[in-house]
């Protein structure tokens, strides 16, 4: 169990590089598996949720090379479409195999996927789409079974836009006989990449980014070569890390268009914000004002996944904010050790309110999910004194060297075990 030692109060100054996003390369790393053949992705990041989908695929029988940031994934001999329960746990993103699997093999089995705690995940969403394909779906002592020999394309209105659920739905269409739609579709940028990386293999796709998905069914897929979309919330990480240091960064390869809800939040905080084609660049002076409202919302609002990195600067802002989680129903557990930390935040259900204070103190915390640690590592870093952060194993199934990043900007950070 790795942990972060992080002595507060070094202001970072300088330039950091964001690799591809996480949410990009695990269901693409999943529907690679729809070509019979090989499919080579740049920009891959080496995190823990990266290995752990290599070694679910190299389990269903592909051959892959983890070179640089380069994947190569041959993909002609996946005859298995039965995951274990050990490897099915590991991460969240295992689920997109389903999808996959329908669409390859025309069966799967799997059990329940694991994932952070950050409160309840169902996957009914992901089921009930799959049902409405025409896939067959038994669900008994924890496993599930689906056998989908008759996908049909079919119309299908997600109940809420789950990320999750319009992957799932796009993987097992790709190659069903006639044409999907999927209204309510989430329109996140990573929906977006993975309609882009499946039509670069021969898919027809449309309408990602918006609400309605449509997907016309094809028969055979074919080699492909793809660079994966910048990661948003690691450059939105850096951004926050530089406004709770005062400090001023340059964060390249990072997208304006994908980061609006935050930089709009940084620029109500006192943070000046300038931008260019790929890069983002953060000039913080002063301590950050309050803002009286931030409300995390599907793509475009207010990403959930920065909520905590967010709180973490508002706890030594001038001035009281609010924030409103809506996406999922237990995100503020992090808080607790913040309030360790000395910051002054009372949480009612999904409502954190954070009075913010001149100074944070060093502490050792536990991170207990990837975004909850990240805010850590933030907090830490503009602490007065020494702030353990440990099971940095979270922090790790999303963030590539995060202690390096960081150390070459300024930081003093240090994994220790
Ligand atoms: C790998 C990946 O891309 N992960 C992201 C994805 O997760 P994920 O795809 O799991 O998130 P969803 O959009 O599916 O979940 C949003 C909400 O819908 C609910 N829900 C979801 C599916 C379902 O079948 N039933 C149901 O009720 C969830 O409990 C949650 O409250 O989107 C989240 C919301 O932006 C991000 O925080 C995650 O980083
Ligand atoms: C919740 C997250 O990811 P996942 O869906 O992979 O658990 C996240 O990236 O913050």
């Amino acid at each position: 169990m790795g942990k972060f030692k992080i002595n507060g109060g070094n202001r970072l100054y300088g330039e950091l590089r964001v690799s591809g996003a996480k949410n990009s390369v695990l269901p693409i790393l999943a529907a690679s598996i729809l070509n019979e053949g090989t499919c080579v992705l740049h920009d891959c990041p080496r995190l823990k949720d990266v290995y752990s989908m290599i070694e679910i695929l190299e389990h269903l029988g592909c051959k892959i090379t983890f070179k640089g940031n380069d994947i190569i994934i041959d993909a002609k001999d996946v005859k298995d479409s039965e995951i274990p329960d050990n490897l099915m746990r590991t991460m969240r993103s295992s689920i997109f195999l389903m999808g996959a699997l329908i669409s390859r093999n025309r069966s799967a089995l799997m059990s329940f996927p694991g994932g952070c705690d950050i409160g309840h995940r169902p996957i009914d969403l992901h089921l009930k789409g799959l049902r409405k394909l025409g896939v067959k779906i038994e669900e008994s002592y924890g496993y599930i079974r689906c056998e989908g020999a008759k996908v049909k394309g079919s119309e299908i209105h997600l109940d809420l836009p789950s990320v999750g659920a319009t992957e799932n739905i796009m993987l097992a269409a790709v190659k069903a006989e006639g044409v999907t739609i999927i209204r309510n579709a989430a329109k996140e940028p990573e929906i977006e990449d993975l309609q882009n990386f499946l039509n670069s293999m021969g898919a027809k796709i449309s309408g990602a980014g918006t609400n309605t998905i449509v997907i016309e069914g094809v028969k055979k897929l074919h080699d492909t070569e793809y660079t994966i979309i910048p990661d948003r919330i690691v450059a939105g990480t850096y951004l926050c890390a530089a406004a709770m240091t005062q400090g001023e960064l340059t964060v390249t390869n990072a997208l304006k268009e994908h980061l609006e809800p935050l930089l709009s939040k940084l620029r109500e905080t006192g943070c000046e914000i300038f931008t260019g084609n790929d890069y983002i660049k953060i000039v913080c002076n002063k301590r950050p004002k309050a803002v009286d409202m931030i409300v995390t919302l599907p793509y475009p609002g207010f990403p959930t996944d920065l909520q905590p990195q967010m709180v973490a600067v508002l706890s030594i802002a001038n001035g009281t904010s609010i924030v409103t989680e809506t996406i999922f129903d237990n995100r503020f557990k992090y808080t607790e050790e913040l309030i360790r930390m000395g910051a002054g935040i009372k949480v009612d259900g999904r409502v954190a309110v954070i009075r913010g204070t001149e100074k944070l103190m060093g502490a050792k915390v536990v991170a207990r999910d990837l975004r909850g640690g990240a805010a850590l590592v933030i907090a830490g870093l503009g602490a007065q004194g020494t702030t353990i952060v440990e099971e940095a194993e979270h922090i790790d199934r999303g963030y590539e060297a995060l202690e390096a990043a960081l150390m070459s900007v300024g930081g003093d950070i240090v994994r220790i075990v």
